[in-house]
């Protein structure tokens, strides 16, 4: 591990000069096997901070300004070929939809294998191994057998396993997580979100997660950043800002939270 995930004035938006910013003067530090939590209403920015930081910004997005780092090593802020790969040496984002990742015509286990070949410049033969080892890791049955199959014939919480084992091939420092976990049924939910706890505690992965769900950033994350209007109003530790927030959006969204679950207080700051 070779230091803190560090985002520094990240501006977010379109090329134009004049265009109104997404994301400004963003602030982020996630250290090595920590789980940042990244929370705020829809619209506020999350996945385009997460896409910036991976390098993966939809067209005509681009990062206007700031920095990334991943310890003492700056990454580059270009959008292009060379760029991805250097940033998913180090850093993998895990989707909401694995279908946004996984190729639908190609077989698993061999899509986690391409990664270990051209991010890792593993042999054919080793790519294979490792994917396989990947796919068990990512607590999947019969991985050898799995490897075969195609995203479609499996279920939706198995797909989301292999997209775990599909971010974990390139050996990342870091996970970036988008609401991993909120197209899955409760069960499965509870299943994967143990797994990324696993991983980042078992591999020392530091993790930023993206959710509406703040009993579920209350389980997973230490410290999380409220974000509204493409920039972070508070951050703090979780049941702190959860339990007694500073800012008044922040205040909203605990109280939506509490009259969706029909909770009250400990709800939101305690659930485990
Ligand atoms: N490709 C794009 N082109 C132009 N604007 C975009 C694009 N993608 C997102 N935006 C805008 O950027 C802002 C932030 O979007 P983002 O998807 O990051 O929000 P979010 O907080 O992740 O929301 P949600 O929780 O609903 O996913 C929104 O106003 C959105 O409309």
């Amino acid at each position: 591990m070779s230091g803190a995930l560090v985002v520094r004035g990240l501006a977010v938006g379109r090329p134009e000069r004049d265009a109104h910013p997404l994301v400004s003067e963003l602030d982020l530090t996630v250290q090595p096997g920590e789980c940042l939590g990244l929370v705020g209403e829809s619209g506020s920015g999350k996945s385009l901070t997460l896409r910036a930081i991976a390098a993966l910004l939809p067209k005509p997005l681009v990062v206007r300004a700031g920095s990334v780092a991943v310890g003492d090593a700056v990454l580059p802020l270009t959008a292009g070929t060379a760029a991805r790969k250097a940033r998913r040496a180090r850093i993998a984002m895990v989707f909401q939809d694995p279908s946004s990742a996984l190729d639908p015509l190609k077989r698993v286990g061999a899509q986690v294998a391409a990664v270990r070949q051209h991010v890792r410049g593993r042999s054919r033969a080793e790519a294979r191994r490792d994917a396989v080892q990947l796919l068990a890791e990512a607590r999947l049955p019969h991985p050898e057998q799995l490897y075969g199959r195609y995203p479609h014939e499996l279920s939706g919480g198995q797909r989301q396993r292999v997209m775990i084992a599909f971010a974990l091939a390139s050996d990342p420092e870091f996970l970036l997580c988008d609401e991993p976990t909120t197209a899955l049924d409760v069960t499965v939910q509870a299943e994967i979100l143990a797994l990324l706890d696993e991983i980042r505690v078992t591999k020392g992965v530091g993790v930023l997660f993206v959710t509406h769900d703040l009993p579920v950033i209350a389980r997973v994350s230490s410290r999380i950043a409220v974000m509204r209007h493409g920039a972070v109003v508070e951050t703090g530790d979780t049941l702190e800002v959860l339990g007694a927030p500073a800012h008044e959006y922040t205040r909203g969204l605990v109280a939506s939270a509490l009259a969706l679950s029909g909770g009250g207080a400990a709800d939101a700051g305690g659930a485990s």
